[in-house]
């Protein structure tokens, strides 16, 4: 593939994966995954632990070499990868402002700018051991978009998170995806939430058992088959109707005229996928099929 210079970002396909498969200590970690992402779309990956999620994001950025099929990136692709798993020790001294620039170089008016877009400006001069899971996981968030990526790929981005601060990140990536341009690869294993905003879900189990809008996995066969038809009444496509903004430092802002009820920042009674989501995820039933494509041994 090729990218013309002159462009900000990539106008073909971002990754294309055909066939990929991964082997390792005697056996096929994933096989026979096909999986493309385009400039700007956010793309689900899920799957019960060990599926295959993070060996599949890995193949697919090229910090891991497939043994089966093959993987193209467009020229010039410039991601940034927040991993399930840091190597770095959270509970060695280091300020939110130098965990910034472990990995890539950036000034201080950088670093002040992408931390107040992902909403931890104040916790600039933070230890990083002092901040909560949601805090944390911002952090790294805006240390990934420092490198201005095309494609943005987080591993269980909302671990260590609770119900109202996952809501809150998955508003964040959505709204980075919007401003930023950058696609988006997530990883959940988190079965009880998908974005409304994920344009496709992908779901594997060694290899790509359905994929679709998140409301046609959920109502697909083979979904309910992996997961068990509990989960598939449990999964609900998130929606947000946000008639609010969350300030950094927990107030919260109305706009003129909007705002008709008013309740504690964090709370998540609105922000639900249970006002919604349930809605979304059975209404979903008829545009099943339309949008997925479904294999048979899931
Ligand atoms: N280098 C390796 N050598 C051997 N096996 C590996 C290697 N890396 C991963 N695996 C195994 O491959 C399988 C898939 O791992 P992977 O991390 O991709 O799963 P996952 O779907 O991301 O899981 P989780 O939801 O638990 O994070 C697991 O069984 C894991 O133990």
């Amino acid at each position: 593939m090729t990218q013309s210079n002159s462009s900000p970002q990539p106008p073909q396909t971002l990754v294309a994966m055909r066939g990929m498969g991964v082997f390792r200590s005697g056996r096929w970690l994933v096989r026979g995954v096909d999986l493309s992402i385009r400039p700007g779309e956010i793309v689900t990956l899920i799957g019960p632990n060990g599926s295959g999620k993070t060996t599949t994001a890995k193949a697919a950025i090229g910090i891991l070499a497939p043994d089966a099929g093959e993987v193209r990136r467009s020229a010039g692709l410039v991601v940034g990868y927040v991993p399930q798993k840091l190597a770095i020790d959270r509970s060695l001294p280091m300020s939110v402002a130098r965990l910034m620039t472990l990995t890539a170089r950036a000034s201080p008016a950088e670093i002040d700018a992408v931390l107040d877009r992902v909403g931890v400006l104040h916790l600039r001069t933070a230890q990083v051991h002092d901040l909560s899971g949601g805090e944390f996981q911002r952090a790294l968030l805006a240390r990934a978009m420092l490198r201005r990526p095309h494609l943005l790929v987080l591993d269980e981005p909302v671990q260590g998170v609770d119900f109202s601060g996952e809501i809150a990140l998955y508003e964040l990536i959505s709204e980075l995806r919007e401003s930023e341009g950058c696609a988006v690869l997530l990883i959940s294993h988190d079965l009880h939430v998908v974005m409304a905003k994920t344009d496709r879900v992908v779901c594997l189990n060694g290899h790509v058992c359905c994929e679709g809008t998140p409301s046609s996995v959920a109502a697909s066969p083979a979904y309910r088959r992996l997961f068990g038809d509990r989960a598939a009444e449990a999964l609900a496509v998130y929606r947000h109707h946000h008639d609010h903004t969350h300030l950094p430092d927990g107030r919260i802002a109305y706009p003129p005229g909007g705002g008709d009820h008013h309740h504690p920042a964090g709370c998540g009674h609105d922000h639900g996928a249970d006002d919604e989501g349930r809605d979304a995820a059975s209404g979903a039933k008829e545009e099943a099929d339309a949008a997925s494509r479904e294999h048979d041994h899931a």
